[in-house]
Order: structure tokens, then sequence, then C-alpha cells
């Protein structure tokens, strides 16, 4: 087998670990996992990336926003360029909700190319998540405003993958928005 084979389950596995007891917010509670995997999957089957490093990051996206996990530990485990990535995608939680969705449409033109792809399928499979069914106690409105401020954060990223933000468009376009 070959060794970015063997590097993306030593990734897919940590990540497992780390979110082994979260689960998603949609009423059946799925294993919060399935977001992260999804995320890589998304960006290797749709976007064709094969960029090991952006598929690790999207692996690890959510571990240090949501888990215990230290940039410390990801950098000894999966090395610098992986982390750095990964610390670009997280938000800090010591701050305010509305302050964290503000920093991000601020943020997103900054960040870097590979840093943009995770953030682009990150936001395309919570979007079509959320077409596929409500977090419990979301509200109608409330899911429509996650599409709006997630079209401000899309809006500064493009130019970085054609695939994605065209799945994306549709999606915005349904809701009647524009990017
Ligand atoms: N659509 C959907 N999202 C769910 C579900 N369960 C958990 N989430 C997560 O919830 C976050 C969006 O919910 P919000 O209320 O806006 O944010 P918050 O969790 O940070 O407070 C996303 O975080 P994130 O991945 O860090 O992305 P981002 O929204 O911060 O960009 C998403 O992954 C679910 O069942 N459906
Ligand atoms: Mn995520």
């Amino acid at each position: 087998m070959d060794s970015e084979a063997v590097l993306l389950l030593e990734t897919v596995n940590f990540a497992a670990e780390k979110h082994r007891n979260q689960r998603r917010k949609d009423p059946e509670g799925t294993p919060y996992i399935n977001h992260p995997i999804g995320v890589a999957r998304i960006l290797s089957y749709e976007g064709g990336v094969t960029d090991i490093e952006v598929l690790q990051a999207a692996l690890l996206h959510d571990t240090v926003e949501d888990t215990d996990t230290t940039s410390e530990e990801l950098e000894a485990k999966f090395g610098p360029i992986v982390t750095h990535i990964v610390q670009e995608v997280t938000d800090d939680k010591r701050l305010p909700k509305q302050e964290r969705k503000r920093l991000q449409v601020e943020h997103a033109p900054h960040c870097s190319q590979q840093a943009k792809l995770v953030k682009l399928a990150d936001k395309l499979y919570n979007l079509r998540d959320l077409n596929a069914c409500v977090p419990v106690g979301w509200s109608a409105e409330r899911v429509q405003e996650y599409f709006v401020w997630a079209a401000e954060v899309v809006k500064g990223l493009k130019g970085t993958n054609l695939a994605l933000e065209e799945e994306l468009e549709k999606l915005f376009k349904q809701r009647g928005l524009q990017l």
C-alpha cells in the first residue's frame, strides 16, 4: 500500500478517536465523524483535490475547535503544514458567536489556498446537510440565515475550485441568494 494511503488512514483514525463521543445536531444524532470524512470526500471526489495535506486537514478540521485536541498534538503527529491549515479554519470558541461568524467573513479572502479548499468543502457539506435535515431546535429562519452567512463567506473564497463553487452556487440560487 502506498504511503499516502497509510497516512490518510492514520489521520481518519485520529479524527474518529477525537470525535468518538460527538454527534451531529440532526434528530438521528449521526456520528460527528461522518462530517469530516464527508468534507474530505467532497474535496477528492468532487473537487479533484489530490494534495494529501489538504485531505488530511479536512479530516482534522474540527478537532481543535470541537475536541480536546491541541495544535501541538497535531504538529507532533501530522507536521506543520497540516496543522497550519487546521488552525486557519478553526474558530476561536472563546469569542461570542456573532463575532466568530463575522471573523469568518472577514478572514476568508486572506486564507491560504489550502485552507480555502477546506472551507469551501465544509460549507458545501453543511449546506447540503441543512437541506437534508434541520438540526434539532433550528427554525426555518435560522436555516436561511445560515445560508445567507455562508454565501458571504463563500464570496471571499471565489476562484479556488470551480467544481465546488458551482455546487455551492446552485444551493445559494435555490435559496434566492447570489454569489
Ligand atoms: N448543517 C448541520 N450542521 C451541523 C449539524 N451538526 C453539527 N453541525 C455543525 O454546526 C455548525 C453550524 O452551526 P452554528 O450554530 O452556525 O455554529 P456553532 O455550532 O459553531 O455554534 C457547523 O460547524 P462547522 O463545521 O465548524 O462549520 P461553520 O458553520 O463554523 O462554518 C456544523 O458542522 C447538523 O446536523 N447539520
Ligand atoms: Mn466543519
